[in-house]
């Protein structure tokens, strides 16, 4: 006697149980079924058979045959790995079967006389079924059959099974007489199935014929092998989900929480138990729900900033709808920590600015001009570097000083040891001297243990440039002074001398002379910065260079931005020399670099129209607009006016905006206000 796990207690799983009490080789053991209430659960409690939820805590030694009537793909590709060790049967073959099975005795009284074909019964099953005589010949052949193997009934009756069906096993269960239940079988027109063969025996151990039951498992299969790929799919997708960086949520359509990962977790404090099923707005302290924008519009978001989580952590958020077959499913969104941005450009300025101070890029052939000035100050300059003397490089801002000092540090035979650039605006009054000097440890507060070299040191056997001179404090000035006497350093915090031999090159756009009038710059100094002095000229003294210029920058923006812009126009080159340059080559950068980005991909040169309006040119600039409000309302012009003024005063300054706002007469909060305001 073999013991049945029937899987599966719905109707199905009632029809088995009931065939199954009457036969004397075949005994249900237990019955399965997620539901603990279903009726055929209620059949088999009454029969005394034991019942489980969870078929595979039931799988043991004493189970022979397991029937899967529950029609789950799932259930079907576990059972599948099973098959070697048990026997595995569909449900509705079971049902076949055993009913075949009972009525035994009818269906050899009916081969004997020939008249099984006439029974129509067997139309009514969605299995097929093939019945063979004893010699093999068709005579049952069931609609099922006909729709499975594509072979009409009246074709097959009355014909031999091996000529209509030459994959057919029919003829070996008549020779062997064995049993075989669930056993794969691919039709002559490709289609899978899964099938059972039973001789017909009677007591006399007289075969009369065989039959087939089969069913069609190439959907089952197919559906199957997706369920599997999915399944892949869906942990592959998790595993991403989990491992990124970004936080991510993901709502359903109604905007209820689904999935979060640990990065989610990370910056909002939020857990999943916070999160699913509940509406989209819980983590957003500050600002409008994206996740419920886009199910309203459909349409993706990016950039859009935000605070989220109890922390209220400023966050950068892109969304977009997932629509599957035109459906909306909900939407996914990628969150930016953006104090983690932050934190991470400001470093990258310090690495930029550290690398900058640190190397000497140019050389004499990057300075671009042929102009009388410029020859003579190029010459100058490269004299001076075969020198150890100090240079001061003087001229207006943008007009080339620090290409000059990087020049004449890598024409020195210095250019293998360091180019220190200090750029003595930039840094505090108060810093500038440890910057500098660098300190001892405990010299004071906050110092750093060791104490710390300075720029000098640093330079040592090299060249330092100390950018903006000008605006050094007296202080400084004198410590400055006595490293260019006595050729040594003081740490701050410090008494021992360390010897250094820097070569330094100085730059300022200020007067020096001026300003040692005014008192602002000492004398003594001046006269040591001065031993070879070079004056750079302004960029409207040489407009003969600004053709070459052109090109020179052309060709850096071409290699920054991966442009293929050939040149510039006459034309344009007309317009740019009737403009007074106050910003000189650096101005002349940014010119082109907004015309350049402004251009098409498909027009090579620069012209006039691509060029903005230079601000102090008169009505003949070429533009369509010749008006002079060019259609703008006063209050706009006033903003564009203000914004131009504010510009050129801090370029003026350098960048020091407590200047720039004294000399604006404003008071420094409001002239932050307005930088932010232009975006400056
Ligand atoms: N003669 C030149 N040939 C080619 N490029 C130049 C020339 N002069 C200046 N430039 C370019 O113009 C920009 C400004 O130059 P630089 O920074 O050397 O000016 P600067 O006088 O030191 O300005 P600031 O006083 O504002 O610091 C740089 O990108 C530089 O490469």
């Amino acid at each position: 006697m073999q013991n049945v796990m029937v899987i599966g207690a719905g109707r199905g799983g009632q029809a088995i149980l009931h065939l199954l009490k009457e036969m004397e080789s075949l005994k249900v053991q237990i019955v399965i079924d997620k539901d603990p209430n279903a009726k055929g659960m209620q059949l088999a409690e009454k029969e005394g058979i034991e019942r489980g939820t969870d078929w595979k805590k039931y799988l043991n030694d004493s189970i022979d045959i397991i029937i899967d009537v529950t029609g789950d793909p799932t259930v079907y590709t576990q059972l599948e790995k099973l098959k070697k060790d048990y026997t595995i049967i569909p449900g509705s073959i079971a049902l076949i079967v055993v009913q075949l099975m009972k009525e035994k005795e009818m269906l050899i009284q009916k081969l004997k006389n020939k008249t099984v074909r006439d029974d129509l019964i067997f139309n009514s099953i969605h299995d097929g079924m093939i019945i063979v005589d004893k010699n093999g010949t068709i005579t049952t052949f069931n609609k099922a059959a006909e729709k499975i193997t594509g072979i009409s009934t009246t074709d097959a009756v009355g014909k031999p099974v091996q000529k209509m069906i030459p994959t057919s096993k029919l003829i070996d269960t008549l020779k062997t007489r064995k049993t075989e239940i669930n056993k794969e079988l691919i039709f002559p027109n490709g289609k899978k199935v899964i099938t059972t063969r039973i001789p017909i025996i009677d007591e006399k151990n007289q075969c009369h014929g065989a039959f087939a039951v089969f069913k069609d498992i190439t959907e089952v299969v197919q559906l199957a092998s997706e369920i599997t790929n999915l399944k892949e799919i869906q942990t592959m997708l998790e595993a991403i989900i989990y491992s990124s960086n970004d936080a991510i949520s993901v709502v359903d359509e109604n905007g209820r929480g689904l999935l979060i990962n640990p990065a989610y977790t990370r910056l909002t404090g939020l857990t999943e138990s916070d999160v699913y099923g509940q509406p989209a707005t819980i983590d957003i302290s500050e600002g409008e729900s994206m996740h419920y924008h886009v199910l309203k519009t459909k349409k993706p978001v990016r950039g859009v900033k935000m605070k989220v989580g109890p922390k209220k952590r400023e966050v950068i958020v892109n969304v977009a709808p997932i629509i599957v077959d035109n459906q909306l499913k909900g939407s996914v969104g990628v969150i930016h920590d953006m104090s983690e941005i932050k934190s991470l450009m400001a470093e990258l300025e310090k690495a930029k600015e550290r690398i900058r101070s640190l190397e000497a890029k140019y050389t004499f052939d990057d300075i671009i001009g042929h102009s009388e000035e410029m020859m003579i100050a190029k010459e100058q300059a490269k004299i001076g570097a075969k020198t150890p003397a100090t240079v001061l490089l003087q001229g207006e801002s943008g007009t080339g000083k620090e290409l000059f000092a990087h020049a004449i540090h890598n024409e020195s035979d210095r250019k293998y040891n360091k180019f220190v650039r200090v750029n003595c605006a930039a840094i505090s009054d108060t810093l500038l001297e440890s910057e500098l000097f660098g300190y001892e440890e405990g010299a004071f507060s906050g110092a750093k243990r060791g104490g710390k070299k300075g720029f000098f040191e640093e330079a040592n056997n090299g060249s330092i440039f100390l950018d903006e001179i000008g605006e050094m404090q007296l202080s400084t000035q004198a410590k400055l002074l006595r490293v260019l006497q006595e050729k040594e350093i003081i740490k701050v915090g410090g008494t021992k001398p360390i010897p250094i031999n820097v070569r330094i090159i100085a730059a300022t756009n200020k007067n020096l002379e001026k300003e040692v009038a005014k008192g602002n710059f000492r004398e003594d100094l001046y006269y040591r910065l001065n031993r070879i002095p070079i004056h750079i000229p302004p960029l409207r003294d040489r407009k003969e260079d600004l053709p070459a210029l052109c090109d020179k920058i052309i060709e850096k923006i071409n290699r920054d931005y991966g442009r293929k812009v050939k040149g510039i126009t006459k034309a344009a080159i007309d317009y740019l020399s009737s403009y007074h340059w106050p910003g000189n080559v650096r101005e002349l950068e940014n010119i082109l670099g907004r015309a350049i980005i402004f251009m098409e991909y498909n027009e090579s040169y620069i012209d006039t129209s691509h060029l903005p309006r230079l601000n102090d040119f008169d009505q003949s600039y070429p533009t369509k607009e010749n008006s002079f409000h060019q259609g703008k309302s006063l209050p706009e012009l006033v903003e564009e006016y203000e914004k131009r003024v504010i510009t050129e005063i801090l370029k003026k300054h350098g960048g020091n905006k407590t200047r720039a706002a004294e000399e604006l007469g404003v008071s420094i909060r409001n002239l932050y206000y307005k930088l932010e305001k232009y975006s400056l």
